[in-house]
């Protein structure tokens, strides 16, 4: 952690047009140094929450990093404060893999080293090989790996991540969630949205459960992802289990049994 430093959310509100999603949402401190997981059904509000944190969209209500009020951030700040990679990847521009992280360096920076630092961070996402690649020619998981350098180019104390991981194979997804770590260890407040709640569960140290652009509960994994939240929330009939100090959410859907046990007599 890094000097007790934390993002404080108080009475966020969020509507889009007269209709609110997002409603006086107050949220634990987010600490400096901790990674937490924003978790929800669809339309919960998660991703309007994160847009608003990165004040992509308009809200009210007290957005503090330690005592910074972030509204109040010039532009060349903001971009050097906070990386919000957004949960659909923008449409890809004429520019080469390398070129995108440059222009994103120089959202914070002057350009000088631009070229040796986008080089860097596209090492440190395990993309130097596409550098020279045009976006637009990229599969979807690399197009993911990109917006994610483009969005830790300048290091923000502040990561804002919405579902990164979406896109990835399982190997890759347990790299983007050690990178995520690193961040954390290197000083960062890392948020994220995701929906896989057994991944949420390994890498998270908090877990913040949002319902109808609500509050529903917040702790460390084993306390916000219970059978009971999983029915009240999703609707949804798991159980959550322990193996080897690990939780992981088993769906009981007594159809899912039924269905092995059809594959294996017909094999
Ligand atoms: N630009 C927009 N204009 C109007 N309504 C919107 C807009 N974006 C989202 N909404 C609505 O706001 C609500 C919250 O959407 P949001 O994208 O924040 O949910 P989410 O929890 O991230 O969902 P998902 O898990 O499906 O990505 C939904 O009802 C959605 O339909």
């Amino acid at each position: 952690m890094s000097g007790g430093m934390a993002l404080h959310v108080d009475g966020l509100t969020v509507a889009y047009g007269t209709r609110p999603v997002v409603r006086a949402l107050t949220l634990p401190p987010i600490s400096a140094g901790t990674v937490t997981v924003l978790v929800g059904p669809n339309g919960a509000g998660k991703s309007t929450v994160l847009k608003a944190l990165a004040q992509i969209v308009p809200s009210s209500g007290t957005l503090k990093f330690g005592d910074d009020d972030l509204r109040l951030l010039s532009s060349r700040d903001r971009a050097r404060a906070i990386g919000f990679m957004p949960q659909t990847v923008p449409p890809a521009a004429e520019l080469a893999v390398i070129e995108s992280v440059i222009v994103s360096l120089q959202a914070g920076y002057d350009s000088a080293d631009a070229e040796k630092r986008a080089i860097a961070v596209l090492r440190r996402v395990g993309i130097a090989e596409l550098a020279l690649r045009p976006l637009d020619r990229l599969s979807g998981g690399e197009r993911q790996l990109v917006s994610l350098a483009q969005t830790i180019a300048l290091s923000p104390p502040l990561l804002f991540l919405d579902e990164p991981t979406s896109a990835l194979d399982l190997a890759r997804q347990y790299d983007v969630m050690r990178l995520v770590r690193s961040f954390a260890a290197e000083g960062a407040a890392v948020v994220l949205v995701m929906h896989d709640l057994t991944l949420a569960a390994h890498w998270a140290d908090s877990v913040i459960v949002l319902n109808n652009g609500r509050l529903h509960s917040a702790g460390v994994p084993s306390e916000a992802i219970t059978a009971s939240m999983l029915q009240e929330v999703y609707g949804a009939s798991a159980s959550v289990e322990t193996i080897r100090g690990r939780l992981f959410v088993v769906p009981s859907d007594p159809g899912a049994s039924a269905n092995t046990d059809e594959r294996k007599k017909q094999s």
